[in-house]
């Protein structure tokens, strides 16, 4: 099926497509900035959760320097890998590295790994911090991989039907998948599909096959069901879908 159809019949998301990854980075990086000075200037304060990975680090530079009040905006992680800021894995580290600089370096930063921390202590300490923000997040930035998860949400997680139950109170959770390479801590679809504004940011030609790929078996039932297609079909609002070859 068509993506356009499918967008058409779902309603689920909104499909951004840009000539290069340049442009992509430019245009979102200014849709965030002005949906977080919109949140300043409503509620004096904002909150945005990004994913890692290797997508998003030019959506990070361009989103360093936007001029905006980042000292009222708190950043945290859509997932985090189990792993110290030292580890080439760690998103925390690109999350330090690529956005928190130039001007962003005023932003406050909650990260999700805790050293000393069992991954069970740092999901239990983590979930308290994220469920004591002044929720829900402005801006949340999801990523996803040729498998079709997005965020933590793995195929083979163990923990995949509490992630995406929407009746799931927790706002943080510890994850296992084999698939994963290390355990990890995610937010749980809830508070992800609460967000003001989501949006999915994928590159290249296989992430678009993926993606036709979700929301073809969702919408006909047919084929392994991806946690991507899950969470946009909890979204009360259309996912907005930033892509570029
Ligand atoms: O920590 C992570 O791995 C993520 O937050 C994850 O959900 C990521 O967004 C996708 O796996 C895509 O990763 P790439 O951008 O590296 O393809």
């Amino acid at each position: 099926m068509a993506r356009e159809q499918l967008s058409a019949m779902t309603e689920s998301f909104h499909w951004n497509e840009f000539a290069d990854r340049e442009a992509l980075a430019e245009a979102l990086a200014g849709r965030i900035a002005g949906l977080l000075s919109a949140a300043v200037e409503r509620r004096g304060t904002a909150l945005l959760a990004v994913s890692g990975g290797t997508t998003p680090a030019r959506l990070f530079e361009v989103l360093s320097n936007q001029p905006i009040a980042w000292d009222r905006v708190t950043v945290t992680l859509v997932d985090e890998r189990f792993v110290p800021p030292s580890s080439p894995r760690s998103n925390a580290a690109l999350v330090t590295a690529k956005l928190l600089q130039g001007r962003a370096a005023a932003a406050r930063f909650l990260p999700l790994f805790r050293r000393g921390e069992t991954l069970d202590e740092a999901a239990a300490d983590g979930d308290r911090e994220i469920a004591a923000l002044p929720l829900p997040f402005d801006v949340v930035i999801l990523g996803m991989g040729g498998d079709g998860h997005t965020a933590s949400f793995f195929p083979d997680a163990l923990e995949l039907p509490a992630l995406l139950d929407p009746e799931n109170s927790l706002a943080l959770m510890p994850v296992h998948a084999d698939s994963a390479g290390e355990p990890r801590l995610t937010l749980t679809l809830p508070r992800i599909v609460a967000a003001g504004f989501l949006a999915l940011h994928i590159e290249g030609d296989e992430k678009r096959a993926t993606f036709d790929k979700a929301m073809s078996n969702g919408a006909t039932g047919k084929g392994p069901q991806l946690p991507i297609h899950a969470v946009l079909d909890a979204s009360p609002r259309p996912v907005e879908v930033y892509w570029a070859p």
